[in-house]
């Protein structure tokens, strides 16, 4: 799967993923009218709106994009029919070859680590049957248990060919309290790059590691320094377009051949059509809106890109 990760941002000249992230008030009126004419201003009107505005999403981008990042909680917060809505949209991801990054950030004692990687990543099993649940092709996982709160996760990517990016530098504004605190003279959040690393070399792709890392655009200098200390670890980068982060911000994420990060952004997307600068689309047309920001996002991350070649 880091082969394909690799193989599609290599197809596409895009190393970007688009954050499925969807609220309510980010939803035009006529997905909401129609979900809520059928279902009620319910749980499941709230999930079916949120399908149909993903849906429309993902058709309009897919064919310029390698992957998309579902961020769990914005499903979760429906219950049941929010994790329903989560599932149609990973599977519905699938069905356009989109591989798709699981924002789940789990991480646990080892045994519910297991649970959460088998859920998420692998298969369980029911009496003589197995099932893939979620089935995302990645995971975010947070590695504040340390190694048996990470291996559980390793074991199952191993089985399945699938990986995890572990959070590494987070990009929100009070990351440092902890992430930055030095420890034997070094911040905290190096000492996780490294063993990323270690992790990492356990289950290497062809030239990546299925073991990645999250860390913020927000933090350009610090994400130059862990790019060395990773060098065979792709990197997840969120924090570009809403909380700040621009293609020029992002030149040292990558490696030399050009690859080794993914960058997210969600509500520049998603929600593009808000924007002064994509209002012309109206909400009828968000899909559209959407279109046009992610290939202003492939232009910027492209020309910073060139910039420095
Ligand atoms: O350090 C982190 C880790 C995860 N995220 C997630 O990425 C998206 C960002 O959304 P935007 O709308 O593009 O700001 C969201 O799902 C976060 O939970 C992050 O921002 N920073």
């Amino acid at each position: 799967m880091i082969q394909k990760l690799a193989d599609k941002i290599k197809k596409t000249h895009a190393p970007i993923c688009v954050g499925l992230d969807p609220m309510l008030n980010y939803i035009p009126e006529h997905i909401l009218k129609k979900a809520f004419a059928e279902y009620g201003e319910t749980l499941e009107g709230a999930a079916e709106a949120i399908w149909q505005y993903n849906k429309g999403i993902i058709d309009a981008t897919y064919d310029l994009i390698p992957s998309v990042k579902p961020q769990i909680a914005m499903y979760e917060q429906f219950g049941i029919e929010g994790l329903k809505a989560f599932k149609k949209t990973v599977d519905y991801c699938h069905e356009k070859d989109l591989i798709v990054i699981g924002d789940v950030k789990r991480g646990d004692i080892g045994s519910t680590s297991a649970a959460y990687a088998t859920g998420h990543l692998g298969k369980v099993t029911v009496g003589s049957k197995t099932y893939a649940a979620f089935d995302e092709d990645f995971a975010t996982v947070n590695p504040y248990l340390g190694t048996d709160g990470i291996k559980p996760f390793i074991d199952v990517c191993k089985e399945e060919k699938k990986g995890i990016f572990i959070l590494v530098k987070t990009s929100n504004p009070s990351s440092g309290e902890f992430q930055d605190r030095l420890i034997d003279g070094r911040p905290l959040y190096e000492w996780v790059g490294e063993k990323v690393a270690e992790w990492g070399a356990d289950h290497m792709g062809d030239t990546y590691s299925y073991v990645g890392a999250v860390v913020g655009a927000t933090y350009p200098e610090m994400g130059k320094v862990l790019r060395k200390v990773m060098p065979k670890s792709f990197i997840l980068v969120p924090g570009y377009g809403a909380q700040g982060g621009k293609g020029a911000d992002l030149v040292h994420f990558f490696n030399e051949d050009g690859l080794g990060a993914v960058v997210n952004s969600s509500r520049g997307i998603i929600a593009a059509y808000k924007q002064e600068k994509y209002a012309k689309f109206g909400s009828e047309n968000y899909a559209d809106a959407s279109r046009a920001a992610v290939e202003d996002m492939i232009a910027d991350i492209d020309g910073a890109l060139n910039a420095v070649k």
